[in-house]
């Protein structure tokens, strides 16, 4: 079971860098020592096993799933669940349900904090999370475009609407600045996430500037520690587990 630790990463559009932001943050707040869970609710464009290069099923004990740990992670995934014999306990109609059975069947343990991985949008997932985790958080995920702060804006008042408390705005990929340089380039505009925190009543909690991960690197998409976006997800992690403990 899950208890009020839940962060759901959430956007409007896809490829804003909902998986990146989600993935990345748990394991900031796995540096900062917490017990972290990452849950990949995006059933039709599941990437955390490929983020963090997982190949293998995880294995069941009396019908609940241990969730595969990477990392100091403890991860779930749709991905572990199709193209493969195992675990066989939530195949077929049982995949409709999956938001209870991610939080209900898994082994998690205690944890200090579950990251969520939602899928894009407003659709039938967001609305079982919303159910089956009345509490949990949110944080929107959103790039500076006014495309995406539009329809960002609608997966935010989703929330509310639910009575979820909104964590904050992430604007990700908020600018660019050249290696070494401090000057700025607002590639995708500026100003989106600011209006998008005005009209959620909350904040921008983190401008995440463009800097591509090393795709090739040992876990691919992860910022390493030499980076730029590393510090700034080292960052983030404090910023939130300040947050959830302020509330
Ligand atoms: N700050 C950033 N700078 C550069 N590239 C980034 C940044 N954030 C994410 N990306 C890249 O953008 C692409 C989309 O990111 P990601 O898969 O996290 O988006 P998403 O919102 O989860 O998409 P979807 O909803 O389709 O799953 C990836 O290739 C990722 O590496």
């Amino acid at each position: 079971m899950l208890a009020n630790n839940v962060i759901a990463v959430t956007s409007g559009k896809g490829g804003v860098g909902k998986t990146t932001v989600s993935v990345n943050l748990a394991l900031s707040l796995a540096r900062l020592g917490k017990n972290v869970a990452l849950i990949d609710l995006d059933i039709y464009g599941f990437s955390v096993p490929k983020f963090f290069n997982i190949t293998f099923k995880p294995k069941t004990f009396n019908g609940k799933i241990i969730p595969v740990e990477s990392h100091g992670v403890k991860i779930m995934s749709m991905g572990f669940l199709l193209n493969g014999n195992d675990p066989v306990v939530w195949r077929g109609p049982m995949l409709g349900k999956m938001v209870q059975h991610f939080t209900e069947d898994v082994l998690w343990g205690e944890l200090d904090y579950a990251i969520l991985d939602m899928p894009p949008g407003t659709g039938d997932v967001a609305l079982d999370m919303h159910y089956f985790i009345p509490q949990s958080k949110e944080l929107i995920v959103t790039t500076p475009h006014p495309a995406a702060t539009f329809v960002a804006e609608r997966a935010g008042t989703m929330a509310l609407k639910a009575n979820h408390e909104i964590l904050g705005v992430i604007e990700n990929m908020a600018y660019f600045s050249p290696p070494g340089q401090n000057e700025k380039y607002f590639i995708f505009g500026k100003g989106g996430g600011d209006l998008l925190a005005d009209k959620l009543c909350t904040e921008v909690i983190s401008r995440l500037p463009l800097e591509p991960p090393r795709e090739d690197g040992i876990v691919p998409m992860l910022y390493e520690e030499e980076t730029l976006l590393y510090t700034y997800y080292n960052e983030l992690a404090k910023r939130i587990d300040s947050l959830m403990n302020d509330a």
